[in-house]
Parts: C-alpha cells; structure tokens; sequence
C-alpha cells in the first residue's frame, strides 16, 4: 500500500492491500464513514470467499481515547453468553504506522435496522417484528451491561441483521461505550456533570440535563429505538434538531403528551409499562431485563403476532 492509496480521510480505494502479521485483505468497498474512521468490506487476498468488516481508525496523537480500542476491549471481553451471540467476533486486528491508521477485521453483518426499516414501504416494521427485534437488541445491551460497560448511542443505525441468518441481530459500534464499574466491580461514583454524547433523537433524558448515565439510560435509548422501529409517525421529537427542544418534549411525553408517543399501538399498555419501569431506574439500578421481555411478548400477542415468527424482510 503506498501513500497515494490514501486520501485525508483515510479513503481506502477498492483493491488496495491491507496487511496484518497473519493475513493479507483486498479492500472490497467502503460501507460508511464515521468521525474518526471508516467500515469497509474487504475479503482475505488469497481466498475470495472469506469476507469480513475492516474498521479503520486515523492515529491522533492528541485524542484521549481510541474509539477503536474501546472497539476491541468489549469484543474481546464479551464472550458468547447465549446459544447465538449478538456480538461480531474479532478476526485479526493491526496498526499501519507509516500511514497512521489502525485497523479490527471482524464478522461481516448485514443491513442495519435503520436500512431495513427504510426499504419498508410505509418505512417501519409490523409490531411483532419490531417487538421480537427490540427485544434482541435488549438482549445484546444486557451482555454489555453484564460485564460493566453501557453503550451510550444505542439507535437503529446501531444493530444489523446477520448475513447467514438474517434473524440474527447484531449490535455495533462501541466507540462512546464506557466502563461504569471499576476493578472491584463496583459502581464508579458519578460524576458532577458530563458533556453530551451520543445521538439527540435516542438520548436519554439523564444525558439531555449532562448526569452521569448508568443501565438505565441504555434502557431509555433502547425504548426510543422501540418506538422508531414500529411507530408509523415517528418519535414524537423526531423533527426537531435543538437539544433542549427535544428533552423538552421527551418530558411532555411522560405526561400530556403520553398519547402520542405510544398512543397508536396496540400494546400502548405493555410498551406503557415498560416505559413507567425504566423511568422508575435510577443510576445505580441494575435492569430487571427478563420483566421487560415479558412485556415484549405480551405486546406482540396483543398486535396479532408472536415474538417467535419469521422477520419482515424474512
Ligand atoms: N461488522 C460489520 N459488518 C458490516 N457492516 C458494518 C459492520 N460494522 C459496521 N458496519 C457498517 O459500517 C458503517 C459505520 O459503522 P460504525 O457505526 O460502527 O462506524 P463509526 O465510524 O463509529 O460511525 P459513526 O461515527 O457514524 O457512529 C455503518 O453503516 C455500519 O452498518
């Protein structure tokens, strides 16, 4: 790979050559662009057929914290808890010093929810299929949760059906996730006040007023990720841009404008209970995540469904 295979954002061109200490990959197409790097499909030079995801991340001296790095410590730490793990597993990882960049090949996934619930023609999913996909998402955040960490940008952008199995979900992205128990296990203390991170439309209200997030707060975006995936009008705040007008009317849905946020589904009563749950959470709470799938499978019964049918786009 030479210089002018690289452009300022890090733009590696189809058919340039990766290469770690154990293996050589041929970078296929970009699959999207982040602040600090880059997703590609490449495939393993010398065999075609294994194709993976190659996050790439520019070396920044002065940046704190390596978005990548987080990357890895999770996946790495994450081992598969349930019969199917909703986690990509590492293939290899490597840094490029003369080009300055590092490098994580992991398990290639599929579209996002936010491209599946696109290609929908009335551009959401049916409530069981919603229902069951929310609910693996909150089983992939109750692995990370597990093991310390919360996520802290959970969205539709954020998860990704399988290729194999496309009933699989994924989760992705931990570049903001943090770790919130210390070497002893314990809850860190939290801190006086904490800058905005994350997506305006998913965050929390804790983040909106800049409190430290705990479990909770992954639940919060979980729940606002719910509703995207199966509420044909949208979250209520959904074309608003400014911070304080989007916390404002997140407040006004725990009260008068309960209604229209949940109004117009079927499972209004069990999504409702949901919600009052997690506004109940305080920082130090841990979730009582099996109560919530509860409700999820009530919640599909009542739409007509069953949270074990085939997917939409299955
Ligand atoms: N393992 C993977 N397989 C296939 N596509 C992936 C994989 N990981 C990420 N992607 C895709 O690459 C794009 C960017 O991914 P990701 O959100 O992880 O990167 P990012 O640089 O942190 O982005 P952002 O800063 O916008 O959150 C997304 O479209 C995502 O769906």
């Amino acid at each position: 790979m030479s210089e002018e295979d690289l452009d300022d954002d890090i733009g590696l061109k189809p058919g340039v050559i990766v290469e770690s200490s154990k293996a050589k990959y041929t970078i296929i197409k970009l699959l999207g662009e982040g602040g600090f790097g880059a997703v590609y499909k490449v495939h393993e030079t010398n065999n075609k057929e294994k194709c993976y995801a190659m996050k790439v991340e520019r070396k920044i001296e002065t940046r704190r914290h390596s978005k990548l790095k987080m990357e890895i410590m999770i996946l790495k730490v994450v081992s598969a808890e349930r019969k199917q793990s909703h986690f990509t597993t590492i293939a290899d990882r490597g840094k490029k010093e003369k080009e300055g960049f590092f490098f994580l090949v992991m398990e290639l996934v599929g579209k996002s929810l936010a491209d599946l619930k696109g290609a929908r023609p009335d551009k959401v999913f049916s409530p069981p299929t919603g229902l069951s996909v929310a609910q693996q998402c909150l089983e992939a955040c109750e692995d990370l949760h597990k093991y310390g960490f919360i996520h802290r940008d959970l969205k539709p952008a954020n998860y990704a059906c399988g290729i194999k199995d496309k009933h699989i979900i994924y989760i992705l992205d931990f570049g903001i996730a943090r770790k919130i128990l210390n070497e002893k296990n314990e809850l860190r203390a939290p801190r006086e006040s904490v800058r905005f991170k994350g997506t305006v439309k998913f965050a929390s209200i804790s983040c909106h007023k800049n409190v430290e997030l705990g479990w909770k707060d992954d639940c919060e975006s979980w729940f606002y990720l719910l509703l995207d995936l199966v509420v044909a009008s949208g979250l209520p705040w959904r074309r608003l841009s400014d911070k304080h007008e989007v916390q404002k009317v997140k407040e006004e849905c725990r009260t008068s404008k309960r209604e229209s946020m949940i109004g117009s589904l079927k499972c209004k009563e069990e999504l409702g209970k949901i919600m009052d749950y997690i506004d109940s959470l305080k920082y130090p709470d841990r979730v009582d995540y099996h109560y919530v799938y509860k409700l999820l499978e009530e919640g599909a019964i009542v739409c007509g469904g069953s949270i074990s049918a085939p997917y939409d786009w299955e």
